[in-house]
């Protein structure tokens, strides 16, 4: 890594409006909150929040000349321009910040999306984003519970909340978070009959 935390934070809050930086903020704050509770690296989960908005207001032919120009994910790009901020944020923590962590890239290039195969520390930062303090978005707090239940559970109802409102507005799906979303919800169930076929003497209450 090029720069210090400071230095970094000093370099992407330039790049965005005020309201923005509190809630990349407020993204710092509630990822290193559920990394601690998950079993995920604080400072990792705190790496990707600081940098994952970093191309949110970036010029669109900005943000689409970084993909198109080195082989990225170019399907993006028959998608609102609002999903592409997440690919580039991975190119400028590579490639600008000079990060070598893959899991922390991958974290902010799957921030928006998510994806199939979501690592511990993919799902942290995604479900930050959702849940930050300052969010305050119809449905939000339902998405708060479930984050306390499991990662998952939150996962699964932020994505429910997205996808309803593309619906909601006729808007394209990025398949991604189909995909992703499909595949929580197998975890889960994988998880509850895991739970349900332990044997009963180590099922608490019988
Ligand atoms: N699968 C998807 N397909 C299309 N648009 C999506 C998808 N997932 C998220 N979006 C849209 O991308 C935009 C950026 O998402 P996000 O980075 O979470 O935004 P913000 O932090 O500004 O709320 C939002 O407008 C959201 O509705």
């Amino acid at each position: 890594m090029r720069y210090t935390r400071q230095e970094l934070i000093d370099r992407v809050s330039a790049q965005m409006p005020a309201r923005r930086w509190q809630h990349t903020l407020g993204v710092m704050h509630s990822a290193i909150e559920l990394a601690e509770r998950y079993g995920a690296d604080p400072a990792r989960a705190e790496l990707a929040a600081i940098i994952h908005d970093v191309a949110k207001y970036w010029p669109v032919q900005r943000q689409s000349a970084v993909i198109a120009e080195n082989g990225m994910n170019a399907d993006l790009l028959n998608y609102d321009a609002p999903m592409w901020h997440s690919e580039v944020g991975a190119y400028v923590a590579e490639h600008e910040y000079g990060i070598e962590d893959r899991e922390v890239i991958d974290a902010i290039r799957y921030h928006t999306s998510g994806r199939e195969g979501m690592t511990l520390l993919d799902k942290v930062v995604c479900l930050a984003d959702y849940i930050e303090p300052g969010r305050d978005f119809p449905g939000v707090e339902l998405i708060r519970e479930k984050a306390r239940l499991s990662l998952e559970e939150g996962l699964v109802a932020g994505f429910d909340s997205t996808l309803r409102v593309l619906v909601e507005r006729g808007q394209t799906i990025f398949p991604t978070t189909v995909l992703a979303r499909n595949d929580l919800i197998r975890q889960l169930a994988q998880r509850e009959s895991a739970r349900q076929n332990k044997p009963v003497s180590e099922k608490k209450g019988g």
